[in-house]
């Protein structure tokens, strides 16, 4: 249970345990003897809504806090919760002047060619990564959302949407179980209301949800349904396209009464991994389990002999195209790894 607030009735109090306030976070909070405890809720342009004990306010990051920022991921993002020098905007816009420590972050690269990191959501416990049953189903896709969910720190749940656009749910049941190792599965149609019942063992106030998938999967759609009212607008699809157009604009934070907190995020076009080897590791435990048995410790898994990759390959218990995948994606993380490398010299050669 959390300690007694500083300050606020009981109703304050109450506000930022639904937000998601814990004791860690609120012990942190209170070795700070300026300012006032706020959850980001959402983002706009150098600007970041907070949910305080007293009201949402618009507030900013300081010129002092800025000075310090040596990345992109520095700044706040969805989730934070940051020391803030006010809990009301009757006095204008607040001033940000702390991100207390994440416990979890969802990242991945920027897209294009720059390096940056780019913060999804902070603060999550499980990550629902959606995808949907019909055209926008991609392994491989999937695979990189794993990724992504087991470096974050949260724990990754695969919510299939749509499902009553699917007619071969049980040749994609197959393949989603054959890459998932260690992840619950729900398979859900928010049209028909199918499924949405095993998204509840998930929900408990002070929990944290937050939302990823591809533009048009049906987020907000199965968002909308667990609030139990139509906050997210969503789009109707033309006839014949089964894609949503792109609706989210920015990230935004809800709470559903008594059971915790959704963090809905825009849909994703492309999803470049930061170099996370550890994380693609995990989401391909299998094959780490298996190379452990190759006779060779440093086996690339191609020709050398006593390779058992190749072995649970050739018996069927492995396909060609996951350990290509996973390949791939340690190729990425490595050339980014290296990169990194070269801009962090190149950063402290300036410094000197
Ligand atoms: N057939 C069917 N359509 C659905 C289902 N869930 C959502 N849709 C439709 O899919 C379209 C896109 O849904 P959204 O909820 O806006 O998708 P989103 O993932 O939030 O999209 P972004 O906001 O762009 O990230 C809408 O037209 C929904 O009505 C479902 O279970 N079955
Ligand atoms: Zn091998």
């Amino acid at each position: 249970m959390c300690p007694k607030l500083k300050t606020g009735g009981n109703k304050l109090k109450e506000k930022l345990l639904n937000l998601g306030l814990n004791e860690e976070i609120y012990n942190e909070y209170r070795n700070d003897s300026e300012g006032h405890i706020g959850r980001v809720i959402a983002e706009y342009k150098g600007l970041y809504k907070i949910a305080t004990e007293e009201d949402d306010i618009l507030a900013k990051v300081s010129g002092k806090y800025i000075k310090g920022v040596v990345d992109t991921k520095d700044f706040p993002a969805v989730g934070d919760w940051v020391l803030v020098d006010r809990k009301s905007n009757k006095n204008g816009d607040g001033i940000i002047s702390k991100v207390f420590p994440r416990k979890s972050v969802v990242s991945r690269k920027v897209a294009g060619k720059r390096l940056d990191t780019q913060i999804i959501a902070s603060n999550i416990d499980y990550l629902f990564i959606c995808m949907s049953a019909n055209n926008d189903f991609n392994l491989r896709r999937l695979e990189r959302y794993i990724t992504i969910g087991w470096d974050s720190g949260a724990i990754p749940v695969i919510i299939i949407t749509k499902i009553d656009l699917c007619e071969n749910l049980a040749n994609i049941k197959n393949e989603i179980e054959s890459i998932s190792y260690g992840i619950d599965i729900l398979y859900v149609s928010a049209l028909e209301n199918e499924g949405i019942e095993k998204i509840d063992k998930y929900l408990f106030k002070g929990k944290t949800i937050g939302f990823i998938g591809s533009s048009g999967v049906g987020k907000s759609t199965l968002i909308n349904l667990l609030l139990g009212e139509n906050i997210q607008s969503v789009n109707n699809v033309r006839e014949n396209d089964q894609r949503g157009r792109h609706t989210t604009t920015h990230r935004e934070l809800f709470v559903i009464k008594e059971k915790g907190v959704i963090i809905d995020t825009p849909g994703m076009r492309e999803i470049q991994l930061l170099d996370n080897i550890n994380g693609i590791n995990d989401s391909f435990s299998e094959i780490i389990a298996l190379s452990k048995k190759c006779k060779f410790n440093d086996c690339k898994h191609n020709t050398e002999p006593g390779c058992a990759v190749r072995e649970a390959i050739d018996s069927g218990n492995l396909t060609i195209d996951r350990l290509n995948s996973y390949n791939k994606l340690i190729r990425e993380a490595l050339y980014l790894e290296k990169k990194n490398s070269i801009k962090e010299k190149k950063v402290k050669r300036k410094q000197v």
